[in-house]
């Protein structure tokens, strides 16, 4: 049988397809008949729904499916062994602490409308909306029931908008590496590609605004390993916590909504000296998010050690692990890298398995792409030579390139972790060469307000790669999604490395 040829596969109520792709390889699956989804998100019927760049995923089915699909997979079964129904209750019980936690804001905000039967239904139990923290060791699927849990709430039908809340900086969410970020959800996330497993922010560029674009707010954090320098995520984790509370002043709706938090695997990690760091990440987001539940995947000691630590006031659930879930190596993770650098500044380059007739200007429509119409989703980033002055950039608590050899004999070097240092593209060890590089908004422009760590505080506006350092003539070539002017524009450096 040829791969090239689109083939049938029926699904039993409650299985579910699964699949794992090569490199340069896509794969397209179109719902011929009854109902399917994709960690939550629905798949419309007769339309081919894409997958790329090494996807590895699963079309679930509750009542059972015939799913049409063309291309080459390098694994692809059917499972009829899920954890299913123990997320969907998951799901259950969170939406019944969003519609009380609703209520109850409506009945103390609005007294003089509640009917007796409101009053009854606030006064059995606490009403707080569910802000979930997921954690579970490396390749436990804790990504993947984030996105099935947010999706499941935005398509309750009651205009939930949860938060999600990414502190998982090897992976980026919705931004790039290196960043964590916050991003409230009120459509589902369709999965096409692991570089934006959790959905893809809008593009600096201005030419193309897909209308699934999330927008997060991020702060930059610049490094894959959370034990890098626990201090500053700390922070930039406490930073997160606080505009989403912000924000939630005014929003009840969304407040309602809840937040899940997806951790680093990190944080599921005990071994000897990262456990410190570890526990304190851990506590950080417990304080700044209000956490109120945490789901353990599949992690017995971890769960009894939660347990024991925060059970008296938060609910610890242990949820099993689904054995879809793909163990993923050092390797095909800097591919991932690669591919979220590439599709942040040049879009995407998508071919199409063989066999799918290729899309006319009727019938693109019928091939979605994260659940977008097919279109021309590349874009075209400006590549500019700028002087070393037009730009400052620093580094946050490393050491920059001057040798310990360069300092007074006797002198010892003491940086702290959270210090801004300028870097001097100049200095040939500067570390600039080839660097992912994170702008930050403006400081304040009222100079009395100012304070030293400031750029700590500063959300992310947009990346840039430095891509030549011509030090004889002082300037650097930079690429950029767009063609906005960098003149007086902050950026700070960490340790992504642009690959080609
Ligand atoms: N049921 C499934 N069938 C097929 N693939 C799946 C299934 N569930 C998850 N996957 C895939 O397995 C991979 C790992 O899952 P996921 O990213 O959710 O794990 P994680 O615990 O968040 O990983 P990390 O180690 O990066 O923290 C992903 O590519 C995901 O799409």
């Amino acid at each position: 049988m040829s791969f090239d040829m689109p083939r049938e596969w029926v699904l039993n109520p409650e299985s579910e397809y699964r699949f794992e792709l090569d490199p340069g390889t896509s794969l397209a699956i179109k719902l011929i008949h009854g109902q399917a989804e994709i960690f939550g998100a629905e798949l419309l019927d007769g339309k081919n729904y894409i997958f790329y760049e090494e996807c590895k995923a699963a079309v679930y089915t509750w009542r059972g499916c015939t799913l049409e699909v063309t291309g080459q997979p390098s694994v692809e079964y059917i499972s009829e062994e899920t954890p299913m129904s123990a997320y969907s209750n998951l799901h259950i019980a969170f939406e019944a602490m969003r519609v009380k936690a609703l209520l109850h804001t409506r009945i103390t905000t609005y007294p003089d409308t509640a009917t007796a039967q409101d009053i009854a239904d606030d006064s059995d139990g606490p009403s707080d909306a569910p802000r979930i923290l997921i954690l579970g060791p490396e390749c436990s699927g804790k990504t993947t029931v984030t996105k099935l849990l947010l999706n499941y709430a935005t398509r309750a039908g009651q205009g939930w908008s949860p938060m999600l809340v990414n502190v998982d900086p090897s992976e980026g969410g919705p931004m790039l590496p290196g960043a964590i970020s916050v991003t409230p959800i009120s459509f589902p996330i369709y999965t096409s590609t692991p570089a934006h497993c959790l959905g893809s922010a809008e593009t600096t560029a201005p030419t193309h605004i897909p209308s699934n674009s999330l927008l997060p707010l991020g702060y930059w954090y610049g490094h894959a390993q959370t034990k890098r320098n626990p201090l500053l995520l700390d922070r930039l984790i406490r930073n997160l916590g606080e505009n989403i509370w912000d924000r939630w002043d005014t929003d009840t709706q969304g407040k309602a909504s809840g937040l899940i938090v997806d951790t680093p695997s990190s944080f599921a990690a005990s071994s000897g000296s990262s456990n410190d760091h570890r526990n304190s990440l851990i506590k950080a987001c417990v304080d700044a998010f209000r956490i109120n539940v945490i789901l353990v995947v599949g992690h017995e000691k971890l769960n009894v050690e939660m347990q024991r630590t925060y059970g008296n006031n938060i609910s610890v659930v242990k949820i099993p692990k689904s054995g879809g879930v793909v163990e993923l190596d050092a390797l095909y993770r800097s591919r991932i890298h690669k591919y979220q650098m590439h599709s942040y500044m040049y879009g995407e380059r998508i071919t199409l398995p063989k066999g799918l007739a290729q899309p006319t200007s009727t019938s693109a429509n019928s091939i979605l792409i994260a659940g977008e119409p097919y279109s021309d989703f590349t874009l075209s980033p400006s590549s500019t030579i700028v002087p070393f002055g037009d730009l400052s950039i620093w580094r946050i608590g490393e050491e920059t390139m001057a040798p310990t050899s360069a300092l007074p004999i006797g002198a010892t070097r003491v940086v702290s972790e959270m210090q801004p240092l300028l870097v001097d593209p100049s200095q040939s060890g500067s570390g600039l060469y080839n660097s992912l590089l994170a702008i930050i908004a403006p400081p304040n422009p009222d100079e009395s307000e100012r304070y030293d760590e400031e750029i700590l505080d500063l959300h992310i506006v947009g990346f840039i790669v430095i891509s030549s350092i011509d030090i004889p003539n002082k300037r650097m070539t930079v690429l950029a999604p767009s063609q906005a002017s960098l003149v007086g524009k902050t950026a700070i450096v960490g340790s992504f490395e642009w690959q080609e």
